[in-house]
């Protein structure tokens, strides 16, 4: 059944999902490898379209598989599907540039983060509509962090009450995120990152467990029980 996203929605939302996967071991590019026995885009995909705000979903692919990402996702929801580039930060900067006029606001969320709830897209989306020109979702930071050298040895321990875990979806003006591509220098891993250098002030909502990035294989492994659960 094909998804019929809002045309009165104000949200792109961008789907950086050209990386390789190299952390999760040899394979195909990892947007497309299997979780629970669909591609874990097509489960990113699946849950932003699920929110109701969203107006336009822009696919940043494997150059080699466009074609092939396209009729993957063309049952799921209706999406524009760009060639990724060599980084993350070229691949949202060439979603970016698809995105149809209309929207005015842009949230850019990670394929790999493929059990976004789509609760996540809304609180995100709607902090940037209440006036924020940059939203990040995080998490408190849960373990001892430690400084060390390149030994090994410990230099001290850092407090992490001022620490947190960064997440996706990150949501900005649209007119702010591409001033934020626009000046952009040698890359970073993540689109805040970019604002943050332009003076933006960027400001946090909560984050969700559910939102992990599967990066490792067990982060693999958990999101198979979590879906399993529910999720
Ligand atoms: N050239 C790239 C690199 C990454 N990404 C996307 O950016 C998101 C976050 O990246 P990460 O999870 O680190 O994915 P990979 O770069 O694929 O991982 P690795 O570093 O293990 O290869 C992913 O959805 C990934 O597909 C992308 O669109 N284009
Ligand atoms: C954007 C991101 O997911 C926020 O946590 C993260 O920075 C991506 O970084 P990675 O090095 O590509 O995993």
């Amino acid at each position: 059944m094909t998804a019929q996203l809002n045309p009165r929605g104000d949200v792109a939302v961008l789907v950086p999902a050209a990386g390789a996967g190299v952390r999760l071991g040899p394979g195909a590019p990892k947007a497309l490898r299997p979780l629970a026995g669909e591609p874990l885009l097509v489960h990113a995909v699946r849950r932003i379209a699920a929110a109701p705000s969203v107006h336009t979903i822009v696919v940043a692919a494997p150059a080699a598989d466009v074609e092939s990402v396209r009729s993957m996702l063309a049952p799921v929801a209706p999406v524009i599907v760009v060639p990724g580039g060599a980084e993350r930060q070229a691949s949202v900067a060439a979603a970016l540039a698809a995105v149809p006029a209309g929207p005015e606001i842009v949230l850019v969320h990670d394929a790999a983060r493929a059990l976004i709830p789509p609760d996540l897209v809304e609180s995100v989306a709607e902090a940037v509509r209440s006036g924020h020109d940059a939203v990040i979702p995080v998490l408190p930071v849960v373990d001892t962090i430690k400084e060390v050298d390149a030994g090994g040895r410990v230099l001290g321990t850092v407090d992490r009450s001022a620490l947190r875990a960064v997440q996706t979806p990150q949501g900005f003006r649209r007119s702010v995120l591409t001033a934020g591509h626009a000046a952009a220098g040698d890359p970073l891993t993540d689109d805040a990152g970019l604002v943050e250098k332009q003076g933006v002030a960027v400001v946090c909502v909560p984050g969700s467990e559910h939102a992990l990035k599967i990066t490792r294989p067990f982060d693999l492994a958990l999101a198979e029980h979590l879906l399993a659960a529910g999720a």
